[in-house]
């Protein structure tokens, strides 16, 4: 029996021609998202089918010119589902017309593809199989077929089988025989492209169908990434496939339907991975790109060549793309600004498949009789071609002679079609099923006017599954392809065999490297614990030494806080010192100037007071004698006593004029001197000035000469200057001392004359003692005298403290001069103590060398400490390194236990088989095969619907009789299966 594929459109084609059908679907924010404060970055038209990037990331530019094409008018797909969509909506929407499809015998394929994390899994499976809401597409359209066949005509018998595979690191695994994990890809004219070897599981009812999914699903490949916790590592494909055959006509029809969640296209910055996820991630990113290739080489309209073989997937979905089949493709999106560059680059992919044109046919295969009567149908249009040519041949042989054929005669078809009618002939559409005729060609002689035979057969187009597009090899012959695909088929088994011997190889090697690894870790661990210790060590190391430092900084701020307050009390000290010293000078000044003003009156002074108090005494008496009767023979003593006193006080102030004149003329004499210098300088320019001249005269060297003459007129300038303000100073002086001479004249003068009148007024007071009128008088020139003598006692006073205050002034400067001397004298013997070193010096050494040597071992610790840390870094890199290979060699471990657990399981799988296998070969010999059909064994069902539509509750199987509800229990012995709903008729 041959399989023909029909070109009867698909039900689910009605609105969509050809073209996969794009659904998108948006899940909602996940937590992750929402910590990262993102916002939706997609809205979604009024009418569903719309939606547009918000942002302007769209386009290099981001200005609304700059865009273009769907950035700019939104992504338009069959439809677009937001975030609050439920999965019946989806099911509903995009895949049931599939599902009808496939009933009705064309192919179809469910594909998600989507960012990691976007929802891929949880829209073909959903959270939750048992949950009625929560349940994804593939639980969905297992209850439709299941549904569909309880509806369906009687006498049409099912088979469903399923199978489940994934594609991980670009091998091909069955995930019902785990084991079986590098399968290959073959192809043929009749099935198309198939993966050989892989497991198919006849299954009765949606339980059994559940039960397969959760076996298989155990086995997939899942990692936790950033994205995801449970993200898949693979292509993971269900393959449901639905046989049906009609008991009455023997006509078939079949169905595959694949259901493909394909691993989730990641960006390994945000997903983090690393190690064996990065790998993973690397093959599925280069699967991914070929799927985008081969997608893109399709719409382009310009390529010639797509390149499904480029890798597994493609290969394996080739079919669904361009192909036999009618194709959903779902992809997901996340509505996170955090993901927009993601889903962007998915919606683009979504566009560039939504052009993608498929040929889906029914493959349908007839049953002998249609076949024959196909045949005979065939045979006789052969027969009327055949004569049809005959005839135009014969009236072409007929012109070539140069002959005419009128055009009565002329060769036409309903001619043909009356000359085989009437010679008995059938095209074929008389013929019954049982009774065929094959058309008989017509006699030459009815054809007119010449018939030669030529013969020939329309040949089988190429099979569309492999060379349906005729892209890919459109020259090819039949018995090329035929060839190739052999040939493509035993390279396949060859290469999947090689691989696989190397993987029984490699177990050894594994065995061997897990010894090896032990051995190592062994080592490591012991090596670990070395360093452990070598680390704690050099923790309490660093730890003591830390505390040495703090100890040390803590006697060094003690110590500091003790040299400063030291310090200080010095610097007072010192303050205080100096406070105490400039008091002692001021005082010892103020004793010294005493002193020295003392000796100074001792001679002068006291003689002058006393001088004065003595005349003060004396006019004062005058005073009272005027006033009273006076003794004038007492008085007259008294007076000469006076006189007396001041003829002495006279002779010592004439002594002192004396000097005074002495110093004057001393003056005078070094005035005259400094004239004489000045007159011999003058003397001494001008004959200079005059040898000068000569040379000037000659004129030669003139400006040498001027230069000197300046330099001697500045010098001499500079010297006349001073000399000038040094002759103006002593002419001051000689001036001032002049004016003073000039006084103590006057004064003395005065004293002359006031001795005189006292003298005379004595001699008065000698010669008129009688009179009183002349003792009246005498009074009167006595108080005259005596205002004359408080008038010269006055300027006697004035001269006295002129004369004090330049004494004074000398000696303040003497004895300035002899404290600056004690000062020195002073601070040389504190020089000479300081060399001596004192105690307090000593102190301020000691405590200083104490702080050296407190620098020195602080520094030696921070070394110490720096040296434990940088050893410690290096003791804790050596540790993450040492961990992070203990880390590979337990991964290594781990792959290692996990690849033997896998061929221990399929050794244990094996033996089950073959002993399952014995049994039933015994059984089947012994024919009494009442129950226990494996589950590879095909379990048809009957259509629930009577022949007539009507619906029917039972479904049978024609031959068998009840068949067994564990049938899949081998494959999971947990999984609550139920009763069958479907019953199955002896
Ligand atoms: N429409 C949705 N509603 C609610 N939760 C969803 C939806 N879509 C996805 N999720 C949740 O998001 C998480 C990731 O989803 P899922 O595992 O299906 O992503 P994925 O695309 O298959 O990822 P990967 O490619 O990494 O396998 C899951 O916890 C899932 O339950």
């Amino acid at each position: 029996m041959s399989s023909t594929p029909t070109t009867a459109p698909p039900a689910s084609a009605a609105n969509n021609g050809n073209n996969i059908k794009v659904v998108c679907r948006f899940r909602p924010m996940n937590r992750m998202e929402t910590e990262a404060q993102s916002e939706e970055c997609i809205e979604v038209d009024a009418n569903s089918t719309t939606v547009r990037m918000k942002s302007r990331l769209t386009a290099g530019g981001g200005s609304d010119a700059a865009l273009s094409g769907p950035e700019k008018d939104g992504f338009t797909f069959d439809r677009v589902f937001p975030s609050s969509t439920r999965q019946v909506e989806i099911f509903d929407f995009g895949v049931k017309g599939i599902v009808e499809d496939v009933m009705m015998g064309f192919n179809g394929t469910l594909f998600c593809y989507g960012q990691t994390g976007s929802g891929k899994t949880f829209t073909m499976m959903g959270s939750d199989i048992e949950n009625a809401h929560m349940k994804g597409l593939i639980p969905r359209i297992t209850e439709q077929i299941f549904a569909s066949i309880a509806t369906a005509d009687g006498n049409i018998e099912y088979t469903v089988k399923v199978s489940y595979m994934e594609i991980y690191m670009e091998r091909i695994r069955d995930l019902l025989a785990p084991a079986n994990d590098n399968l290959s890809i073959h192809e043929d004219k009749t099935r198309g492209v198939y993966v050989k070897g892989l497991t198919d599981v006849y299954v009765g009812s949606e339980a059994e169908v559940y039960a397969v999914m959760k076996a298989g699903g155990k086995a997939r490949a899942i990692s936790a990434t950033n994205m995801n916790a449970e993200s898949s590592r693979s292509h993971s494909i269900f393959v449901v496939g639905i046989h049906q055959r009609n008991v009455e006509t023997g006509s078939q029809k079949s169905g595959n339907l694949y259901l493909v969640d394909l691993a989730g296209s990641e960006k390994v910055g945000k997903t983090g991975a690393s190690g064996q996820t990065l790998e993973e991630a690397k093959k599925i990113n280069k699967s991914l790109s070929a799927l985008g290739m081969v997608i893109n080489n399709l719409t382009d309209g310009k390529s010639t060549h797509v390149p499904y073989r480029d890798s597994k997937l493609t290969r394996i979905l080739q079919e669904s793309l361009g192909g036999n089949s009618r194709t959903t493709l779902i992809i997901n999106c996340s509505p996170a600004s955090f993901n927009e560059a993601e889903t962007l680059s998915t919606l683009r992919f979504g566009m560039r498949a939504k052009s993608i044109k498929n040929k889906a046919r029914v493959n349908t295969e007839m049953s002998p009789a249609e076949l024959k009567i196909m045949l005979s149908k065939i045979k006789g249009e052969l027969v009327f071609v055949d004569t049809y040519k005959d005839a135009l041949l014969g009236e072409v042989g007929v012109w070539r002679t140069g002959r005419k054929v009128d055009e009565p005669d002329w060769a036409t078809e309903e001619k043909v079609s009356m000359i085989l009618h009437a010679g008995g002939g059938s095209s074929g559409a008389t013929s019954t099923a049982g009774n065929i005729q094959t058309p008989k060609r017509p006699p030459s002689s009815m054809l007119s006017p010449a018939l030669t035979s030529v013969s020939g057969a329309p040949s089988r187009s190429v099979s569309p599954s492999v060379f349906g597009t005729g892209r890919d090899t459109p020259s090819i012959s039949r018995l090329d392809l035929d060839e190739f695909l052999r040939r493509e088929n035993e390279l396949n088994d060859m290469v999947a065999e090689k691989a696989s011997s190397i993987g029984f190889t490699k177990l050894d090697d594994l065995q061997q490297r897990w010894d090896k690894v032990a051995q190592d870790r062994v080592a490591v661990d012991i090596e670990l614990k070395e360093l452990k210790s070598g680390q704690s060590r050099l923790e309490d190391e660093a730890r003591a030494a830390v505390t040495e430092l703090e100890t040390a900084r803590d006697r060094e701020l003690e110590l500091s806080a003790e040299l400063e307050a030291a310090k200080r009390h010095i610097a007072e000290l010192e303050k205080s010192q100096a406070a105490a010293a400039a008091d002692d000078r001021e005082k010892r000044k103020a004793d010294m100037l005493a002193e020295m003003i003392a000796k100074i009156d001792v001679n002068a002074g006291e003689s002058w007071s006393s001088s004065s108090s003595k005349l003060r005494g004396f006019l004062d008496e005058l005073d009272r004698s005027s006033t009273d009767a006076v003794d004038y023979q007492e008085g007259r003593e008294i007076i000469r006593q006076h006189l007396t006193d001041n003829q002495v006080l006279l002779r010592s102030m004439q002594e002192r004029v004396r000097r005074t004149e002495e110093h004057l003329q001393l003056y005078e004499q070094k005035h005259n001197d400094l004239e004489h210098l000045l007159t011999q300088r003058n003397t001494s320019y001008e004959e200079l000035l005059g040898t000068s001249l000569i040379p000037l005269q000659q004129g030669e060297k003139q400006k040498e000469t001027n230069l000197h003459d300046a330099s001697f007129n500045a010098q001499y300038d500079s010297k006349r200057g001073l000399l000038e303000v040094e002759t103006s100073a002593l002419r001051r002086r000689l001036e001032a001392k002049d004016e003073e001479v000039a006084r103590l004249e006057d004064t003395i003068d005065s004293q002359a004359a006031s001795i005189e009148d006292l003298n005379r007024i004595l001699a008065d007071a000698n010669a008129g003692v009688q009179n009183g009128q002349e003792l009246v008088k005498m009074t009167q020139e006595l108080e005259r005298t005596r205002r004359a003598a408080e008038t010269q006692h006055a300027e006697f006073e004035v001269m006295k403290r002129n004369l004090v205050r330049d004494v004074t002034d000398r000696c303040e400067k003497v004895v300035e001069l002899q404290i600056a001397l004690d000062e020195y004298k002073e601070k040389y013997r504190a020089i000479a103590r300081a060399t001596n070193a004192g105690a307090h010096t000593k102190k301020l050494q000691v405590l200083e060398y104490n702080m050296g040597q407190l620098h020195e071992v602080q520094r030696g610790l921070v070394n110490q400490n720096t040296n434990l840390k940088r050893e410690l870094n290096a003791a804790e890199r050596k540790l993450a390194e040492r961990k992070e290979r203990i880390i590979n060699l337990e991964r290594l471990v781990e792959q290692s236990e996990a690849q033997l657990k896998l061929r221990e399981a399929d050794l244990v799988r094996a033996h089950r088989d073959l002993h399952t296998a014995n049994m039933y070969s015994e059984m089947a010999k012994e024919n009494r095969i009442t129950q226990g059909l494996g589950s590879r064994i095909a379990k048809p069902l009957r259509g629930g619907g009577v022949a007539n539509g009507l619906p029917n509750t039972s479904l049978s199987h024609p031959a068998v009789g009840p068949l067994p509800v564990n049938a899949i229990n081998r494959l999971s012995d947990e999984s609550n299966l139920g009763t069958l709903t479907l019953k199955f008729a002896a």
